[in-house]
Order: C-alpha cells, then structure tokens, then sequence
C-alpha cells in the first residue's frame, strides 16, 4: 500500500453482514445513455461496486429488476423522467439526487441529475455512503455545490518544480505534452471530481508568460481535453507583462489599444483550442510581480482589461489580492487598502480572490477584513491546501479546522451572521458568480502530497468547497473510512489525532496570536530573530515586536489601527484586549510579560505552557499512532509513524529555539514543571535549512 489510491479505495467489505446487506440492497447498475462522462460514471460505480462488494455486479441493461440501482438524467433515461424524483427541479447544473424507490414496480435506488456532470457527482457520493458503511435502503438525498467554481491553484512552474510543493516536481510533464499522456492525470480528474472540484489552474501564480505561447496551448488543450469529461475546466494564469515579453509590445498598459487587441487575439487563440476554457488567474503588482499599477492604473483597470477579453467566450478573471506595497505601516492593512476603494469598480466577470487571513496563511490568522468590505465585488476564498507555514510535507495538521474558523467568522458586514461564507457562496449579495480556491499540495510522490495524512487536506478542501456546512469533523470521518478502514478502534482515535493537530501546530509555532516567525524564504523551522531586511515587513522582529515590557502587534486604534478595517462590533472585539479571543491576542495588542491571561497564568508562563502542550500534543500522536500498529497496512503505518517522528523533533526544535529566544526579552525562567532547551540560542541562530537538532 502506498496510498496512491487516495481515498478512492473500493476495498472489499470485510464485515460480512455490511456486505450481505449491501448486496442484496444492489443488484445491478442500469445506465441507459451513453456520453463521457456517464461513461466515466459507468466505469466508477462498476470499478467502486465490484472493489467494495467483492465482484459480480452486472451492469443490466432494459427492464429493471429488483435491487437495480438506477443512474442517469430525465433527458437520457425515460425510466427517470417517469419517476418525477422529488428534488430534481430544486437542484443547480453540478447538484444531484439519490433516492429509494420503486421503477416500474420494482424496488430501487435512483442517482440522478439535471446534467451527466450531476450524474458524475451523485455516482461519487453514493459510492462514499458504501465506502463509510452508511445505510443505503432509505435514502432521499437533495444536493447541490454551493459555490460554483471550485478551484485547485497549482503553483507549478513550467520548469515542473512546485513553489510550496513538498510532494516532489509537478504533474505536468510539460516536456512531454501534447504527444503523451500519463494516466496520472486521469487519477487526478478522478480525485478532483470525487470530490466536486471543477477547475484547475495549470500555472504558478507567479507566472510565466510561455506558456501562453502556441506550442504550450497546444499541450494545455490535451489536459483540458482530458479533465472536461470529469467537469473540470482548465485555468492559466497570465503574466501581466506578457504583451512585451513574448508579444513584441513596447508596454503592457492596460489601457493601450495595442494591449488591448493584443490580449483579445491571444484570448481568442486560447477558446479556439480549449472552448470552455476557464480564464486567468493574476498575481499583479505583489512581490516583483508585473501589473497596472505600473502604468498608473488601477487593480480594477487591470482586470477589467483581460475581463473584457474573456467575457465574449463567457470566460472569468480571478485577481489575486494579495499584495503589498513597500510603503503602508502594517502589511495587515494592505490589502484592504489597496482593494476597498476598488469596490463596484470591477466588471461582472471578475472576482477578486482574497487569502483567508490578511498576512499569509500562517497557522492562524483572524479572517480578512476584506471580507464583507467589498459589497459590490464578487470576492472569492483562497486557502493553502499545501502546509507552508504549517509544517510542509511532514507534519501531520489537519486543516479542515481552519478552513472552517476562516469560513464561519462573521464578518457583522450586514448585521450578526453574516459570515465569509455567505460573503463567498454569494447569499449575503446575492452573486451568482462563486469561487473559491485551494493551493494545491500535490506532486509526483507516490501519495500524491507528500504524506498520508496530506491527503486529508486535499480532501477537506474539495468536501468543504462544495458544502461549508460539513463540520471539520464530518469531513475527517469520511477521510480516515475511505483512506484506511472502517474499524471504529482505528478511526476514532484518528480522528481525535486529526482534529486537534493543527491547533498543536499553532501551539508548538505562533501560540496565542503570533505570526510570521519562520525561517527566512523557505519558511521552515524558527527564526524569530530575523531582523535586518531590506523591508522591515520581511523581518520577523517586526511581527512579534518582543522588548523588555511585552510582546505583541498593537494593531488597536492606540497602534496601527488595523482593528478599524473590521465592522464595528469586531472592531470593538479586537480593540479590546479584554475581549479579543486569545487566539488572537498577540496579533491585536502589544501585551506586557506579566498580563493575566484567562488561565490564570502571567503571559510568559502561558506562552511557556502552550509551546509544551503543543510537543506534548505531537507525543500523544506518536503515542496513538503506535497503538493501531497492525490495524492497517505496514507501509502506511510506518510512513506515518516516521513523519511523526520527525515532528516530535521539529516540534521541539520550535518550542526551544522560540522559548529561548523570547526569554531574552521577558527576563523569566521557564517554570520548573517543564524541559528546558537542550541547546542554547546560538545554537539555533545557527542552523541552517533543513537541519532541526538532533537529525
Ligand atoms: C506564489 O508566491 C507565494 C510565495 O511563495 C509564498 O511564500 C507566499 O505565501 O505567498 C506568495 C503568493 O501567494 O503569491
């Protein structure tokens, strides 16, 4: 087993009754149309039943017979357009419904949809009802994505390394293209639509303009070709100054006619190979990248320039809003900024896509501000499924926790319960154009993304991307049922492991509202020491602002004000070190060693304390782990089993090198009860990327 499978497992039932049950409840398939993608429907569900009821699951063709498990759309089968199914008009074009009931008087279950993509979808989530051993005689389900456009960003370089990729080069064998086609990249359609995911973009957000060239659309339309069948379209993403560097223009003002016509032709080149072509994604005028701003124009002039571009083939523009300039006070601020007074100005097919947090998906960020502050701007998600700041490849931090504190902070922007969900999926607005988008962690590892326990993340992204609403821990049942076992003696504690590791993570790297005290470029291990860059907002000093009388960001009214960027009720929150959640204190306030905090503890000893619960966190994971020794397969055990290891010792790599170093501000003992660092400060000054202690 090298978890290359993902969680599209479709091992056989190994509880006897489970499967007697299933059995009976399934005698067959009946798919009366054909079309790709119902071909591919016919090929999963055939694959699935077979794998997870152990063979002989004919596909029956004509009349139904009892226990047929019927598939497909009113349109292509008469036998489901007779039936009426509840549902089937409440649905959007992705959604689906599944029903027990009889067809033509006898017994059966029904998948079906508006559209075969519907069908497609329905056909995967069946198959996870059997995979997690859910009861499949009563069923009535009713559903539909709630966000339209589910994105994976792939910061794949044309050169196939992988900016924050951890699981080896990338995907694409440019090289190869169009002439070969791995059957990888039909694995990973199929683990995209498993899950609902329906676009993908190709390039890095920092972006190179060859590959807008004719040679490369010509291997960018055989991945389309490829991932349409599974409903996923292809996005690139487009280097601002791309006119000039492989058009021959002397600019790339977008306002310039010459640009203008320059990008309508290239566009038009695009939709002639590759119709449902997606559009762009733009990482503009942010960290050396190209964009308006160096003509004078706006972000709005921008993205309205390769908007209307797009717009005759019904294409869309995601424009990054992660900037930041050299000059504002409080990178925190920038983006608001920046993008705030933009609001209205950007044409219909734009949506502007806003990070989760306002600096840099850090372990934990309090939400953006810009959502909810820009009413009249479709505004999309974008997370990062790949762990740069929270551990890369090793790590094990389930992150569906904090997509969901991203996702469920209420944003008070039209009163309580207005939510960055409902800013995203468009119900606060009333917009009908939806995203979100996800920074894709996978590579050429055998498992995908680096680690077992990557995969979940992958996972939660997809499920939380078509329904919000699931719960961190929904998603991660499901997960740990498909990817290993049903056993509740493994998932259970697995689960218990999964759902409390990334606060572990928040523990062992930034407790209680700290950020951005990585290693310099690469980010990984501790150095909260940095000082001395060309920017001050590249240091870590200027993050954590440690002196003799505390630590901390004063962003309240009294500081940098960042608090303001917030609706009036969570401005008043965060305002107020009373009242700001300690999660986020360090983040908001300035705050003396000996503050009180709500344990009862002085802050020192309260940061002393959370940095060892989170090395305790990761030992109690070691501990779990070694206990379901022989519940799964060797090598999946024992991958994890080393990983863990690894992070025991990076965990404490972090807790010794940041305790150490903050102790040279707050004057204090680390109290008794706990170790003390094995080496000293220096020490970890010292080291230099990828040495943690002891390895
Ligand atoms: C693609 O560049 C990345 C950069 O590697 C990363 O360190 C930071 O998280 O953000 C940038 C961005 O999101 O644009």
């Amino acid at each position: 087993e090298d978890g290359y499978d993902l969680w599209l497992r479709y091992q056989p039932i190994t509880d006897t009754e489970a499967l007697e049950t299933y059995r009976d409840a399934i005698s067959g398939v009946l798919i009366e149309s054909e079309s790709p993608t119902l071909d591919i429907a016919r090929e999963e569900i055939s694959r699935g039943l077979n794998g997870l009821l152990g063979g002989n699951v004919p596909m029956l063709s004509g009349a139904p017979e009892d226990g047929a498990l019927i598939i497909g759309t009113p349109q292509g089968s008469e036998m489901i357009a007779e039936l009426d199914l509840e549902g089937l008009d409440q649905i959007n074009d992705d959604g689906f419904v599944i029903h027990s009931t009889s067809v033509r008087g006898e017994p059966a279950t029904v998948i079906a949809a508006n559209t075969d993509q519907g069908v497609l979808y329905g056909v995967y989530h069946f198959l996870r009802l059997i995979q997690t051993q859910q009861p499949i005689d009563d069923l009535a389900l009713v559903q539909s994505p709630r966000i339209e456009r589910r994105v994976l960003n792939h910061w794949d370089n044309l050169d196939r390394t992988v900016e924050r990729g951890y699981a080896g080069f990338s995907l694409w064998e440019w090289h190869k293209l169009p002439d070969y086609l791995n059957p990888r990249y039909i694995d990973y359609a199929r683990a995209n639509a498993s899950l609902g995911i329906n676009g993908t973009v190709l390039t890095n957000v920092n972006a190179d303009a060859t590959v807008l060239m004719p040679r490369y659309l010509d291997k960018v339309k055989a991945l389309a070709d490829l991932f349409r069948p599974y409903g996923i379209r292809v996005y690139l993403t487009a280097r601002f100054s791309a006119p000039m560097e492989i058009g021959g223009l002397e600019t790339a003002d977008p306002l310039d006619p010459d640009v203008r016509a320059w990008w309508q032709s290239k566009v038009d080149e695009i939709y002639e190979r590759i119709p449902d072509f997606g559009g762009f994604l733009v990482k503009a005028n942010s960290e050396g990248q190209p964009g308006p701003g160096d003509y004078d124009r706006s972000h709005a002039e921008g993205a309205n320039m390769l908007a209307d571009a797009v717009a005759p083939h019904d294409g869309i523009i995601m424009w990054r809003a992660f900037v930041y300039s050299p000059v504002a006070d409080d990178r925190h601020k920038q983006a608001y900024d920046e993008f705030v007074p933009l609001d209205g100005d950007f044409h219909d097919n734009v949506l502007v896509q806003v990070k989760n947090g306002p600096i840099d998906f850090q372990p934990r960020e309090p939400f953006n501000p810009l959502f909810g502050a820009m009413p009249s701007t479709s505004l999309m998600m974008e997370f990062q499924i790949t762990k740069e700041y929270l551990g890369q490849g090793t790590h094990l931090a389930y992150l569906a926790p904090l997509f969901k504190e991203a996702l469920d902070a209420d944003t008070y922007a039209q009163g309580e319960g207005s939510t960055v969900a409902k800013v995203i999926d468009g119900s606060l607005s009333g917009d009908t154009l939806t995203a979100i988008a996800g920074v894709a962690n996978t590579g050429t590892d055998r498992n995908w993304t680096g680690s077992h326990f990557n995969q979940a993340n992958w996972y939660a992204y997809g499920r939380l991307a078509w329904n919000h609403d699931l719960s961190a821990e929904a998603i991660a049942d499901e997960w740990v049922r498909m990817t290993y076992t049903n056993d509740p003696d493994f998932v259970e504690p697995v689960k218990a492991m999964m759902m409390g590791s990334r606060e572990a993570v928040v523990d062992y790297m930034t407790p209680l509202g700290l950020h951005h005290l990585m290693g310099e470029s690469h980010h990984y291990g501790p150095a909260p020491w940095i000082a001395d860059r060309e920017r001050e907002d590249w240091t870590n000093v200027y993050y954590h602002r440690a002196t003799r009388d505390g630590v901390g960001f004063d962003r309240t009214s009294e500081g940098t004000n960042a608090v303001g960027q917030y609706a009036p009720p969570v401005q008043e929150m965060f305002e107020d070190v009373d009242r700001t959640p300690e999660k986020y204190l360090l983040w908001f306030h300035h705050v003396p060693w000996d503050h009180e905090v709500s344990s009862g503890r002085t802050l020192w000893d309260e940061l002393v304390y959370r940095y060892n619960r989170g090395v305790e966190y990761v030992r109690d994971m070691r501990d779990t782990w070694a206990s379901l020794e022989g519940m799964i397969d060797e090598q999946r055990y024992r991958d994890t089993e080393a990983y863990l290891e690894i992070q025991e010792k990076e965990a404490i790599w972090w807790r010794d090198a940041s305790l150490s170093y903050f102790q040279t501000f707050s004057g204090q003992e680390i109290p008794e009860e706990y170790e003390l660092p094995a080496h000293t400060l220096e020490y970890y000054q010292s080291l230099k990327f990828p040495f943690a202690p002891g390895i």
